[in-house]
C-alpha cells in the first residue's frame, strides 16, 4: 500500500519502519510546516501528530477520499465531527487512543473487572498513567478510554477527573518521567486489600505495528471503525 504519515516524530517514524517492513511505501511524510500537499497519491493516511490539528488532518483525508488511521489524543472534543463527515461522504476512519494489541486485551479485562467490582461497594477505583515528559496531553487518551469504559460497566461512577476523585468520581493520576512509552494502572482499594491491573508498554513498536495493522485492514473498505472490529476480540 501507498501510506502517508501525517505527524513524523517519535510515533511516525517507528510507523515508517514496520510499514516498510511489512512491505508498504511511504509517498509522503508532513510535518509542523507543510500545508500543500496531494493526499491523493495515498491508499491510506495515518495521523499521528498533535492535538490541535488532527482533526484538520483527518478531515482533510476523508474530504479526498483516503481511508485515515488517527492515534492522536487530545483532540476527542471533535471526534463527533469526524465521524458525521465520514458517514457524509462515506469514507473510512478509525480512531483508537492506543493501537497496541497488548492494550486492546488489557481494556477488555479493565471492563470485565469493571462490572465485576459494581456490586462491590467496599471498593474506590483510580487510574494512574505515566508518560515521557514530551507529552502534550494529560491525562493520557488510554486513561480516558479506560475510565470511561469503567462509567460505562460500573454504575457507581458517572466521571473521571484530573487528581481529583470521590464516590462517583474516578481520579485519573498523570506522571511524566523522561522516556517512559506509557503506563496504565487501574487500582481497586478497599480498607483490607488492593487489586491492580497494569499495561506497561516496553517500546513504541507495539502501537505502531497496531497502527500498520488497521491501515491494512481498512483498505477497500468505509465506514467509522475501532481497534476492536480489527483485532476482532471480544
Ligand atoms: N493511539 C496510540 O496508540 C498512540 C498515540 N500516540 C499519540 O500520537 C501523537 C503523536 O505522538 P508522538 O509521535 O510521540 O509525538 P511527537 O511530538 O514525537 O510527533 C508529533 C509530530 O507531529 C508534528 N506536527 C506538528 N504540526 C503538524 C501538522 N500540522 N501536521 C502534521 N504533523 C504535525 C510535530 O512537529 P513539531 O515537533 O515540529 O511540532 C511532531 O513531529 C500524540 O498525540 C500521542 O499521544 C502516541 C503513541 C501511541
Ligand atoms: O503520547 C504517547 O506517547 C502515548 N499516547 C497515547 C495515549 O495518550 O494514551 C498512547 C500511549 O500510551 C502513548
Amino acid at each position: 500500500m501507498k501510506i502517508a504519515l501525517l505527524g513524523y516524530g517519535k510515533m511516525g517514524k517507528t510507523i515508517e519502519q514496520i510499514a516498510i517492513s511489512r512491505g508498504h511505501e511511504i509517498v509522503l511524510t508532513i510535518d509542523k510546516n507543510d500545508t500543500d500537499y496531494d493526499i491523493t497519491k495515498a491508499d491510506v493516511a495515518i495521523d499521528f501528530s498533535i492535538p490541535n490539528v488532527a482533526f484538520n488532518n483527518i478531515s482533510n483525508c476523508i474530504s479526498h477520499n483516503v481511508p485515515v488511521i488517527s492515534g492522536t489524543t487530545g483532540w476527542l472534543d471533535r471526534y463527533d465531527e469526524a465521524v458525521a463527515l465520514c458517514e457524509e461522504k462515506k469514507g473510512a476512519f478509525i480512531y483508537a487512543s492506543n493501537y497496541s494489541l497488548g492494550v486492546n486485551i488489557f481494556f477488555e479485562l479493565n471492563k470485565t473487572l469493571a462490572k465485576m467490582m459494581s456490586s462491590l461497594k467496599q471498593y474506590n477505583v483510580s487510574m494512574e498513567e505515566i508518560h515521557h515528559t514530551q507529552k502534550l496531553d494529560a491525562p493520557s487518551g488510554t486513561a480516558i478510554s479506560l475510565a470511561n469504559d469503567v462509567i460505562d460497566q460500573n454504575g457507581n461512577y458517572s466521571q473521571w477527573k484530573l487528581d481529583e476523585g470521590d464516590e462517583t468520581t474516578i481520579p485519573i493520576v498523570a506522571k511524566r518521567i523522561e522516556d517512559v512509552p506509557g503506563t496504565h494502572t487501574v487500582t481497586y482499594e478497599s480498607e483490607v486489600d488492593t487489586i491492580n491491573i497494569e499495561h506497561v508498554a516496553h517500546t513504541r513498536q507495539g502501537f505502531a505495528l497496531g497502527a500498520v495493522v488497521a491501515a491494512e485492514w481498512i483498505f477497500g473498505k468505509s465506514g467509522v471503525f475501532t481497534m476492536k472490529d480489527v483485532l476482532n476480540i471480544s
